[in-house]
């Protein structure tokens, strides 16, 4: 068992079934995992370790549950973070309209939280793009207005998700070196996580 600096607090938050745990899967793992959908209850917790050129910066996921039923407990988790995540599948228009709730959320809460939009399951798209219901131009103008990266993703296939991960790491990197320039601190901490690497992956104790 060790204690482990965390550089960048992340939260994921979106709809449920958007897949939300299928991106940190494949992120973290470079897994896919196929059977019965089990639905996330309350968060759980993985870190990674990863470059940006010469530096390490450890990234400290939340995934959250996406069902309303936890949503008072989401907001606790996105509480102190320096990226948010907010996905939205690309083939389910009411999780858009989620996705801009957990954006109005963050700007009211969370001032210092940088947004990324994720849409997820582009893969659906590459096999029937008449499944789309979520238009990319449309949400391209919403993230410029709202100062946010967009991203489209796969978990199935990876596509775009390490860009994703590798962009919330090195936006740190950046203001972190601006701040170090101005006098300011970005280095984050999250108060006593300790976890314990497991078959499993990585567990909160
Ligand atoms: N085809 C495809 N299916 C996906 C993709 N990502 C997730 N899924 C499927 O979508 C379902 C929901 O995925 P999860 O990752 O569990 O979704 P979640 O957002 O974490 O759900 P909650 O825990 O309820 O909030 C699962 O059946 C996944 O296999 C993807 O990129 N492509």
């Amino acid at each position: 068992m060790s204690g482990q600096r965390v550089d960048v607090k992340v939260v994921m938050l979106g709809k449920e079934y958007v897949g939300k745990t299928s991106l940190v899967e494949r992120y973290v793992h470079n897994r896919f995992l196929v059977g019965p959908y089990q639905n996330t209850i309350g968060a759980a917790f993985v870190a990674k370790v990863m470059s940006v050129g010469d530096r390490t910066v450890t990234l400290g996921i939340w995934d959250t549950a996406g069902s309303e039923r936890y949503e008072a407990m989401s907001r606790i988790y996105y509480r102190g973070a320096k990226a948010a995540i907010v996905c939205y599948d690309l083939t389910d228009s009411s999780s858009f309209e989620r996705a801009k709730f957990w954006v109005k959320e963050l700007q009211n809460l969370e001032e210092g939280c940088q947004i990324y939009l994720c849409g997820t399951k582009s893969d659906l798209l590459e096999e029937d793009r008449r499944r789309r219901r979520v238009d990319f131009h449309d949400v391209q103008d919403y993230a410029d207005n709202i100062k946010a990266q967009l991203f489209e993703t796969s978990s199935k296939t990876g596509q775009s998700v390490d860009e994703l991960f590798q962009k919330v790491a090195e936006d740190y990197v950046s203001v972190a070196a601006f701040q170090v320039m101005t006098g300011g601190t970005a280095r984050t901490r999250l108060p006593a996580i300790v976890f314990s690497r497991s078959d499993q992956g990585v567990q909160l104790q």
